[in-house]
């Protein structure tokens, strides 16, 4: 095998901003839609991908994956009619097979569930989509649905940057019965809020609702009510190592495209490219923009080993830059 066929490469992003995004608002699992702008950006992450590609001589990767969230899909989505590849697509969500212990079973830790109800021109359909929980934004426990510069003056600088930024750093759980979407509308319409207590405009979906394969066909008792940068990691790691890879591994031009979140491309990168836990806490992810990420297959190793990291780089570095340097600073800014 020779040295350039077995590289793989990855295009990474966080997804275009989202209507809390916009609203410099704590988003974690509530489930904001795209901007116009978001929309925009998702386009033009395309455009960045489609000239890349004609550059290098590669065809349009096959394969793609996102969280269960809907600011990754519309992101997706939007990106696949810019690639020509929408007609073609075919979207599975996967869910967790675990042991009797509880654990990701070693052997097939997850499985597949086909949602397109279309299954006539199947055949037609060679683009993959495949979502997962596990690739959904951190869990900001009780900051979700909060202003970023309300939270920064109830907790001062120091913790507010050590939670946001810290590999450790965990928000307070949240209170899913008051943080989360009814279940049963009559019940959320009669709900009271208690006087003195605030009214939270943006919840979290009901996870019996929003997660209703994963809750039918898996095992499905490990969804958090909070998370660090390093949950997030432990949570990825299976599905990078034992599913994107080794599917994106096995295409035609060992390529494909990864939509996350900030928190989720952060851990991304942590993994793959070896980051350190003190490093990764001056990493942003600005909404929107390309990452190539390339690894060396390395035969003959087990899984973690047999990804080597090899380059990454941004397909607008400049823009990358300022917009990465907004997101650290956000809930900082004056009249937000
Ligand atoms: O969940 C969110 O609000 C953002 O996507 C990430 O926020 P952060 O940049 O403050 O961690």
């Amino acid at each position: 095998m020779s040295e350039s066929n077995n590289i793989i490469k990855l295009f990474i992003l966080r997804h275009g901003q989202s209507e809390l995004n916009h609203e410099n608002i704590f988003c974690g699992w509530i489930d904001a839609k795209l901007t116009q702008q978001g929309m925009d950006q998702a386009r033009s992450s395309a455009k960045l991908i489609k000239q890349y590609l004609q550059k290098e001589n590669i065809k349009v990767p096959t394969i793609g994956f996102t969280s269960r969230l809907t600011r990754t899909k519309q992101t997706l989505d939007t990106m696949l009619e810019e690639l020509g590849q929408s007609e073609k697509k075919q979207v599975n969500v996967l869910v967790d097979n675990t042991d009797g212990e509880k654990q990701l079973d070693k052997k097939h830790p997850f499985q597949v569930i086909r949602v397109d109800s279309n299954t006539a021109s199947d055949n037609n359909k060679n683009f993959q989509i495949y979502r997962s929980w596990r690739l959904n934004e951190r869990h900001y426990g009780s900051w979700q649905g909060q202003r970023k510069p309300k939270i920064l003056n109830e907790y001062g600088k120091e913790k507010y940057m050590f939670i946001r930024r810290d590999y450790n750093g965990k928000p307070p759980v949240v209170d899913l019965n008051k943080e989360m979407e009814n279940e049963d509308p009559a019940a959320a319409a009669a709900s009271i809020v208690e006087e003195g207590e605030e009214e939270y405009a943006f919840k979290e979906p009901n996870r019996k609702l929003k997660y209703d394969i994963e809750y039918k066909y898996g095992d499905i008792t490990t969804l958090p009510d909070s998370e660090s940068l390093s949950d997030v990691v432990e949570r990825l790691k299976p599905l990078i190592y034992e599913f994107i890879l080794p599917r994106i591994k096995d295409t035609d031009n060992k390529s494909g495209i990864i939509v996350g979140h900030g928190s989720s491309v952060r851990s991304i990168l942590k993994i793959l490219c070896d980051i350190s836990d003190d490093d990764i806490k001056d990493v942003n992810i600005p909404n929107g923009i390309p990452l190539v990420l390339e690894l060396q297959e390395v035969r003959g190793t087990s899984n973690e080993k047999s990804f080597k990291f090899l380059n990454k780089f941004y397909l607008d570095p400049e823009l990358a830059k300022v917009n990465a340097e907004k997101v650290k600073n956000e809930g900082f800014q004056k009249g937000q």
